[in-house]
């Protein structure tokens, strides 16, 4: 696929913190997002990875502004999101769509499919002549058809509400939408499914997805570039290719080694890199400043890390990694 150089999505020092409330005063804050800054370029699937808890759905949701930023900017086709009002933010609103996880709450249960569909059109004012017509050609555009216009969200299995779901922001001509662990509560044949829809849709229509999953297999599949977080930082970015063939931050290593690689030498190289990593992730909440992941790492020993983050540098063409390894301390 070939990418536009002006990026659809621009997203500088994204920062949400969460306040720890005691009883009388705030007594901390979880920084599910602490500074994260990346582009995702039109027709582009920018996947991001990391453990359950480390920010990637308050990312998202903050792109969209369905939370409200701590600080930060965030470019969307040219426009700061943050300031966005009336008919601008409406447009935001119908430009930059979220699909989430799951399939059972996000449907309302006393609509009709054709009204689910059409609710948010009537909203945003788009004029159609034949609703009926409209809905059926989106029903079919997603693999469902007539036959479940006026039929009810319980009626359908967890893969056809998430195709309904898909015809409801299809309907809104989207540019850009933000896929939350889609397909985490389907079965994996079904997932499989759905997932080579959203492919075939960003082919037809263009689509720009900010794909969210903890599952690495998916994403490497989905994905052109990949960003992987951790406790709400990016510690790498870079080709979905080269992040999986070369795994450069140890944290990066560290999740990667728990999934199989067919490839053997690949497998053999990451085997070398590998790191003995235990215990939880750490809190967000007052989060160390070192990596817990490079034991050996003489930065860390040092306590380089924690009197100093690591800057993201390129290693390799397009590939960046915050890691003192690899930068000039
Ligand atoms: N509304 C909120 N109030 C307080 N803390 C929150 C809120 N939303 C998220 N958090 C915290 O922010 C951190 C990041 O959460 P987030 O859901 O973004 O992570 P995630 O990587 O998407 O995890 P998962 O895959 O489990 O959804 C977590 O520690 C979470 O508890």
């Amino acid at each position: 696929m070939m990418f536009m150089p002006e990026p659809v999505l621009k997203v500088e020092n994204l920062k949400k913190y969460f306040p720890v409330r005691g009883l009388l005063r705030t007594v901390g804050w979880v920084k599910a997002v602490d500074g994260v800054s990346f582009e995702i370029y039109k027709g582009e699937t920018f996947g991001l990875v990391g453990e359950s808890g480390c920010g990637k759905t308050t990312t998202g949701r903050t792109i969209l502004r369905l939370i409200e930023p701590t600080d930060g900017r965030i470019i969307f086709m040219g426009k700061d999101v943050t300031k966005l009002k009336g008919n601008e933010l409406k447009w935001f609103r119908r430009k930059a769509q979220i699909m989430f996880q799951d399939p059972y709450s996000s449907l309302d249960p006393r609509q009709t499919v054709f009204q689910i569909i059409m609710e948010p059109v009537r909203f945003h004012g788009i004029q159609v002549d034949d609703p009926e017509e409209f809905v059926i050609k989106l029903l079919e555009s997603v693999g469902l058809n007539e036959m479940h216009l006026y039929r009810y969200p319980h009626e359908f299995s967890g893969g056809q509400r998430q195709r309904i779901a898909l015809a409801r922001l299809l309907a809104l001509k989207p540019e850009f939408i933000v896929l939350d662990e889609p397909t985490s509560a389907l079965d994996v044949s079904v997932q499989a499914n759905i997932l080579n829809t959203l492919k075939e849709l960003q082919e037809k229509h263009g689509f720009t997805y900010l794909f969210i999953s903890h599952d690495l297999g998916v994403v490497k599949y989905m994905s052109d570039r990949i960003g992987v977080m951790y406790l709400g930082k990016l510690v790498e970015v870079g080709p979905a290719d080269k992040v999986f063939e070369n795994p450069l931050h140890p944290y990066t290593q560290m999740l990667f080694s728990a999934i199989p690689i067919p490839d053997p030498d690949i497998a053999r190289e990451m085997k070398k890199k590998r790191m003995k990593v235990t215990g939880e992730p750490p809190s967000p909440v007052n989060p160390p400043k070192g990596c817990r992941f490079h034991p050996r790492c003489p930065y860390a020993k040092a306590g380089l890390c924690d009197k100093k983050e690591p800057p993201l540098v390129e290693v390799e063409k397009d590939h960046y990694v915050a890691c003192w390894l690899y930068a000039k301390a």
